[in-house]
Order: structure tokens, then C-alpha cells, then sequence
């Protein structure tokens, strides 16, 4: 893998993702100027396509639904909020609303141009309408990029919590144009870089040294080694959720640190950004697994190090824990009235550690409160 950033004229890189529990296999491509691929992965039998977009991608949204048009698609625009503001229900029936309105039928197709909330919610869109469309991620945030576009988990919030209404319903194909990512304002990049952090310390270790090598240059794209931390993390997710799709055993390994962190997300309203959370998230759960016997300092203290230099959070307010332990009980991972958390062994040794003693827990949460 080439450690420069990839010239624009090169071919992208392509990475396959299986298809598991009867879904069909599909590419994330990575380069520059992949729009071109868009009618092929729509297919021919589609009459009408949708690109839903935030708010912020007015402009790219309507440059994609023209071009579609251009090519004899029936293509509409839906435009959602920014942010976490599109994941509810109201937004969903929004969207369901113009696809009925269209005449949207099972072959038609919905892209989803956007940041995680964006292809969260077009990939839920498109799993719930008709009970299953087919849908491409165009994804334009390094998060988005390196995870949320991939392995197919959609959804939406509810009052109650983060995606807690969703679907499994892979996209056909993702396409990682990097250039989108010159226009993301710069605490929104850093934000995705704590899942990047995340796929080196469940899987892949070299991220972490490429990060370390110069934190201060990896807060930007522009960073030499951009196109290589995004074409890793996704090779960790691809390959997890190539053989796991439904989260039944090893896809639970890339919720670590988001127990904590949706917690976190829910309890300010959404106003954190997802993978700020993220990274006190995964400082928590470091300490958890020290705490719990699991995992060495050295490796402890290198979630602070090194998610503390690109500048993400390391710390969330102290009094907040029983609001949030409350809050994590519905997580995902729990079962009946036991938590379960996603903890290191060492390093690229995640395991689940379930029902921690409660005093362990509080402890954890001491190291990370402000
Ligand atoms: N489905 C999954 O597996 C998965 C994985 C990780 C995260 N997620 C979800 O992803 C969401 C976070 O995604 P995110 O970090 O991409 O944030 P986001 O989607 O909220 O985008 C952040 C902001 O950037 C704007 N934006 C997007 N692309 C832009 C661009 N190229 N230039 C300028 N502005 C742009 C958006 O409109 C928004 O205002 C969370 O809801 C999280 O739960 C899902
Ligand atoms: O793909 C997964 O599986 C993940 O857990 C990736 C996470 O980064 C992502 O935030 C995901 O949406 C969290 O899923 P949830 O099931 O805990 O809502
Ligand atoms: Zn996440």
C-alpha cells in the first residue's frame, strides 16, 4: 500500500466487502472523481433515482441529481437536515413521502451523498421503503468514509437513544471520492479520525503509527498519509463485516467505545459530534480493561496519547454517570439486564467483557470525568 496520498489520475482503489446472511457482496472504491461509476452500480433496470443530501451539500446534491437526469433518470433531490438532525422518524417520512410522491418502485434506486447521519438515513430509507430498494453510498466525510458507508447498519435515534430503529441493509456499492473531504470544516474531520483510531486499536496497529508519526499534519487531509489510514480502517471494517453482518459474534469488536459515547451523544442532545464521543468512549473502555485486569498500561495510556494529539476529548463531566449508566443499558450490546462491553486483551486483542462489577465501571468513568 502506498504511503504518499494517491495522485488524482490514479485508478481507485477497490475493496471488496462479501455478501453474508443472503445479501449480495459489493466495492468500496477509494480515489478521485467517481461519479462516473454511478449508472453502472444503479443498474438498468432503475427508471427513477433519488440522491438524498444535508442541507450543507446543497450545491453537490443538485450537481448529482442533473447529471442522473442527464443520463435519462427520473432523478429527484430529497434535501435532509445536517447532522443528527436528519436521523429521526419525522425525516424518514419525510423521504417516504417524495418516494410515493415519485412513484418509487422496487427497482428504482436511492443514493445517499452525505456524512454518516446522511447514509444512515438514506440506507434506512431505502431498507424500509417497500420493505428493500437498492441504494449507493456516495460518502463525503472521513467518517463516513472509512465506516458508517460501510457494512450496511442503518437507522435513526429515538428519544430514548442512538439508532435504536434500523436495519441491516448493505448499499450496492461505495464510492469514496477523498476530494469531498477538502470542503469538511476541521472539528468535523478530526471527528472521524477517532473511528480511523478505533480500526487501529481493535485490528490494525500501523494506523496508530501513522497517526503518531505527526498528529498535528493528521488533523488534515491534506496529510501525506490520509489515503492510506482510510483505505486501513476500511479494510478493517470490510473484512469484520464481510463474515458477520448481523453483529451475531466479531462485528460487536467495532462498537468499541461507542457504549459510552451514545451515551454521551444522547445525554447533550446530539450536539457532540459522534466521534468526538467516540474518543472518550474508547478512553473509558481502556481504562475499563485495565481496571478489569484485561489490558497493560502502556496500551491504556496510548488512547490518551494519541487521540489527545489530534485533539479529540479525553474527558466528559463527572456528574453525569447515572444518567449515563442508565442510558447504556439499552445499548445494543446488552442482554436482558446484562451489560457487555467491548474491552482490550492487548493490543488488536478486542474481547467482550460483560456484567463489570458496578464499582469497576464507576472507576473507569472516574478516569475519564472532568
Ligand atoms: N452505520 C454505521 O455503521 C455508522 C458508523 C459510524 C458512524 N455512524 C453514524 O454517522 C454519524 C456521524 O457521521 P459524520 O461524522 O460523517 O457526521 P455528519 O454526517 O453529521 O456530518 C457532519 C457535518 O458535515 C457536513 N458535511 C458532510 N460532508 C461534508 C463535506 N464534504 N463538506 C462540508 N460539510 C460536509 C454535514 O452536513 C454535517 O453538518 C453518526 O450519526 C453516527 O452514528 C454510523
Ligand atoms: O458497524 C458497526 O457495527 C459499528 O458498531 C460501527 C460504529 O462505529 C457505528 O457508530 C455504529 O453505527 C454503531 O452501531 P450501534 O449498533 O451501536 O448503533
Ligand atoms: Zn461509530
Amino acid at each position: 500500500m502506498s504511503s504518499e496520498n494517491r495522485p488524482q489520475t490514479a485508478p481507485p482503489v477497490r475493496i471488496a466487502v462479501a455478501g453474508t446472511a443472503g445479501t449480495e457482496s459489493y466495492d468500496v472504491l477509494i480515489g478521485h472523481q467517481l461519479l462516473g461509476e454511478l449508472p453502472g452500480l444503479i443498474g438498468p433496470r432503475a427508471k427513477r433515482v433519488a440522491v438524498l443530501h444535508p442541507e450543507a451539500l446543497a450545491g453537490t446534491g443538485e450537481a448529482v441529481r442533473e447529471d442522473l437526469a442527464e443520463q435519462g433518470y427520473e432523478a429527484i433531490a430529497i434535501q435532509l437536515p445536517n447532522a443528527e438532525e436528519a436521523k429521526t422518524v419525522e425525516v424518514a417520512a419525510y423521504c417516504w413521502k417524495a418516494l410515493g410522491q415519485t412513484g418509487f418502485t422496487r427497482t428504482d434506486v436511492i443514493v445517499g451523498v452525505g456524512g454518516g447521519a446522511t447514509t444512515d438515513v438514506a440506507g434506512f430509507v431505502a431498507a424500509t421503503w417497500l420493505r428493500g430498494v437498492r441504494w449507493i453510498a456516495v460518502p463525503t466525510t472521513v467518517l463516513a468514509m472509512v465506516d458508517a458507508a460501510v457494512g450496511g447498519k442503518t437507522g435513526i435515534n429515538t428519544a430514548e437513544g442512538k439508532n435504536l430503529v434500523g436495519a441491516f441493509h448493505p448499499p450496492a456499492g461505495v464510492l469514496c471520492d477523498l476530494a469531498a473531504l477538502d470542503s469538511l470544516a476541521e472539528n468535523d474531520y478530526v471527528s472521524g479520525l477517532a473511528e480511523i483510531i478505533k480500526a487501529g486499536f481493535i485490528a490494525d496497529p500501523v494506523i496508530l503509527d501513522l497517526i503518531e508519526a505527526d498528529p498535528q499534519a493528521a488533523r488534515s487531509p491534506q496529510y501525506a498519509h490520509t489515503a492510506e489510514l482510510v483505505e486501513r480502517a476500511i479494510r478493517v471494517k470490510a473484512d469484520v463485516v464481510s463474515s458477520d453482518l448481523k453483529e451475531s459474534g466479531l462485528r460487536e469488536i467495532l462498537n468499541y467505545g461507542h457504549t459510552l459515547a451514545h451515551a454521551i451523544e444522547k445525554n447533550e442532545r446530539y450536539n457532540w459530534r459522534h466521534g468526538a464521543a467516540v474518543s472518550v468512549g474508547m478512553v473509558f473502555a481502556a481504562e475499563l480493561g485495565r481496571l478489569a485486569g484485561r489490558l497493560d498500561d502502556a496500551t491504556a495510556d496510548r488512547h490518551r496519547a494519541v487521540l489527545g494529539a489530534v485533539g479529540l476529548p479525553l474527558t466528559y463531566r463527572g456528574d453525569q454517570w447515572p444518567r449515563l449508566l442508565e442510558t447504556m443499558k439499552v445499548d445494543k450490546k446488552s442482554r436482558g439486564d446484562l451489560l457487555r462491553f467491548i474491552v482490550l486483551d492487548g493490543l488488536a486483542k478486542p474481547t467482550v467483557l460483560e456484567g463489570p462489577d458496578p464499582a469497576v465501571l464507576l472507576a473507569a468513568y472516574g478516569e475519564v470525568s472532568a
